[in-house]
């Protein structure tokens, strides 16, 4: 949550050349509500439900960018359909320059709302594990977004041309 996947994803898209699919996006699209409104009148369930519709609907459609929020991976069919039908990337980022982003992120992230400093601490490392199901992790803390882009795009295109089906 917040280390930059719908910012990087959008940039690294254009890059690729490919349409950029933000999950948040679409479920706030498909109930017509912001997300805290969706958590607050429909609750997490009804969020993850559809998160889970569109996750397993986007992945498996060929050359996209998709950004999917910090907590669909807690949900095994999520990351199943992802590793199975997608290069998945994990924006790895420190406590300490995540902590720096929280007054960014509190009054679009329900989860954050009215937690102490303490509770978002335990937040974000429980869920270190779940982010190990990757195909490739990357260290967002030193980069600006742009830089991010061009990397992870640099680095993409590298891997495709050493595997590269030969023909
Ligand atoms: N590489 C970066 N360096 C600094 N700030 C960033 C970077 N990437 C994103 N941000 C900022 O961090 C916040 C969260 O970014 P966002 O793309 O929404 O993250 P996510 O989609 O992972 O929740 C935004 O305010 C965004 O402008
Ligand atoms: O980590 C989470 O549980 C969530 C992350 C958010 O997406 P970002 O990771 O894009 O912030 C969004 O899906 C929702 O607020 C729940
Ligand atoms: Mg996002």
């Amino acid at each position: 949550m917040g280390a930059g996947k719908t910012t990087v994803g959008k940039l690294l898209a254009r890059r690729l050349y490919r349409d950029f699919v933000d999950i948040d996006e679409e479920i706030e699209k498909a109930f017509g509500l912001p997300i805290p409104v969706i958590f607050k009148t429909h609750g997490e369930k009804a969020f993850r439900q559809k998160e889970q519709e569109l996750i397993k609907s986007y992945s498996s459609q060929p050359l996209l960018v998709i950004s999917v929020g910090g907590g669909a991976f807690l949900q095994e069919e999520n990351r199943n359909h992802c590793l199975s039908n997608c290069t998945v990337l994990f924006f790895d980022i420190s406590w300490d320059s995540w902590k720096e982003r929280i007054h960014v992120l509190t009054e679009t992230r329900p989860l954050l709302k009215g937690k102490s400093l303490e509770e978002m601490e335990q937040l974000f490392r429980e869920r270190q594990s779940i982010y190990s199901a990757n195909h490739s992790k990357f260290q967002v803390d030193r980069y600006e977004a742009i830089e991010a882009a061009d990397y992870l795009a640099e680095s993409l295109k590298l891997s495709w041309d050493i595997h590269a089906p030969q023909t």
